[in-house]
């Protein structure tokens, strides 16, 4: 896929599961943040008290299923092969997962996304043929209790600095007040749970960081 259409579709990215979802059902919130124009839906079911099996995979359908009917490509973290059960659009790994070259060849040209922590991971990356990096925590996460430690913007700076110019997106406490800072430090887009699982209105809270951030890309 050619990185201006990796670029869009990383502007105002979703990332949810189950877990994620105290307030009210994923499916209601996947709706929600759908209409509020999500360019990008990450199912990461993970956690305690995730779903497994059958009901796993009847999330993941439905999830996609919403998806499809916007026209919104629907990625799996870590599964692959739940990825390719259910032809999803990608997958997002981390470095903990399989290594991005060996999913690059089960997957062929399907999203890959692949977090990294420094320049040499990136390198690494996107050597092995990653479509977009997820760069964070940018701040203080609790969605994600084995989270490397908090980077700020700073890392987004040094990347660009050092010569990473492909899709990055940012990840790690992003709120609507936070968002411009995150694309001003060199990120394509934001990808967020809790800022908008936890909402009291997910419809809204998209609108709003989605044209914060569309704002400060023009402006850059
Ligand atoms: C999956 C992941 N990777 C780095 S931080 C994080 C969790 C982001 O969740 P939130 O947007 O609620 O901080
Ligand atoms: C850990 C992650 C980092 N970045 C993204 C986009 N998704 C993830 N699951
Ligand atoms: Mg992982």
């Amino acid at each position: 896929m050619n990185q201006d259409q990796i670029r869009h579709y990383l502007q105002m990215y979703l990332v949810v599961g189950s877990v994620n979802c105290k307030a009210s059902d994923p499916i209601t919130i996947v709706k929600a943040a759908l209409s509020g124009g999500v360019t990008l839906v990450q199912f990461r079911e993970k956690g305690a008290d995730a779903l497994q099996g059958t009901e796993l995979l009847r999330l993941a359908l439905q999830i996609q299923a919403l998806c499809r009917a916007e026209g919104v490509p629907f990625i799996i973290n870590d599964d692959v092969d739940l990825a390719l059960e259910i032809d999803a659009d990608g997958v997002h790994i981390g470095q903990d997962d399989e290594n991005a070259e060996a999913v690059r060849a089960k997957i062929g040209d399907r999203i890959l996304g692949v977090s990294a922590h420094t320049v040499s991971e990136a390198r690494f990356a996107m050597q092995q043929g990653a479509d977009y990096l997820g760069i964070g925590p940018i701040y203080p996460t609790h969605s994600k209790d084995d989270a490397h430690e908090v980077q700020g913007t700073a890392i987004l700076c040094e990347l660009r600095e050092n010569g990473i110019h492909v899709p990055l997106v940012g990840i790690g406490g992003i709120t609507e007040e936070r968002a411009a800072e995150v694309i001003k430090a060199g990120a394509d887009g934001v990808a967020v749970i809790s800022a908008i699982t936890e909402a009291k209105d997910v419809h809204e809270t998209v609108v709003r960081m989605k044209s914060k951030v569309g704002n400060t890309l023009r402006e850059r």
